[in-house]
């Protein structure tokens, strides 16, 4: 789904150079969640900022879906990032005077779809995320973790073939961050891929793979867990039994 080689990022000012990434390797496969770690300034916005098309990169190769992303123009990249990305930030960014459903159409309107297939679109993502009842509310009559729903129930809506989330829990308390987690993990057993930046060891460990990054390099990819989906089922029923 995602491979990235020698993949470097510079930053230049008049003064100062920052290698943000540099020889930067990872190849994420369809349908796996991983997780990326490091400390503060390793480089790990970037990375999503780069896989997520946002930002251009400076050297190095980066294959999404098969396409090489490498030297491809703006209007292509966004053509691109519009079809296949979806992201869930920490922030949610829902936008206040819309309510819920109109949120989550917002993205629609980029892939040519009619009013009605992005309702329907609009209301199954709703439904998927356990907040039909809340669709007409708008986002400061809602919790920071159903914000945070809602907010994935956006991404989900134009059926993103990779789901990217930076710091998805960093906004919500402790049980209202497992509710979260509880739901990538779900929709990672139902088939999705997503790759989740975060600060936190303890979600980390709840994605199947995780990822270190230092000094704007990937360092241990040893800590693999290689969990088979039935062992990450009966942990998430336990962990949503916990709560
Ligand atoms: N727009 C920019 N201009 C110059 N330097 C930048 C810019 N954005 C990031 N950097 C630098 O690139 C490096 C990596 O930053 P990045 O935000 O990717 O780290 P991070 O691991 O996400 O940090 P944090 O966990 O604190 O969010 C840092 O040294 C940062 O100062």
């Amino acid at each position: 789904m995602l491979k990235m080689q020698s993949l470097s990022k510079v930053y230049r000012t008049e003064m100062v150079e920052t290698y943000a990434l540099r020889h930067f390797e990872l190849e994420v496969r369809q349908g796996e969640f991983v997780a990326v770690t490091g400390p503060s300034g390793s480089g790990k916005t970037t990375f999503l900022t780069i896989a997520g098309l946002l930002e251009a990169f400076s050297g190095g190769t980066y294959l999404l879906d098969g396409v090489d992303v490498s030297h491809m123009a703006d209007d292509e990249r966004s053509r691109i990032r519009n079809q296949k990305i979806g992201f869930i930030f920490q922030a949610f960014n829902l936008i206040p005077d819309l309510n819920v459903l109109d949120n989550i159409e917002v993205p629609l309107r980029y892939r040519g779809m009619s009013g009605a297939e992005r309702r329907q679109r609009a209301a199954d993502a709703l439904a998927r995320v356990g907040l039909s009842a809340r669709g007409r509310h708008y986002p400061n009559e809602l919790s920071g973790g159903q914000q945070q729903r809602v907010a994935i129930a956006r991404a989900l809506a134009g059926s993103p073939k990779l789901l990217l989330a930076d710091e998805p829990t960093g906004n919500l308390d402790s049980q209202m961050a497992r509710g979260v987690m509880d739901l990538l993990e779900e929709l990672h057993l139902e088939g999705a891929t997503i790759v989740m930046v975060t600060h936190d060891p303890q979600l980390a460990a709840r994605a199947q793979r995780n990822v270190h990054v230092i000094d704007g390099q990937v360092v241990d990819i040893a800590a693999e867990l290689h969990l088979d989906p039935s062992l990450l089922r009966q942990r998430a029923t336990t962990a949503s039994s916990a709560t």
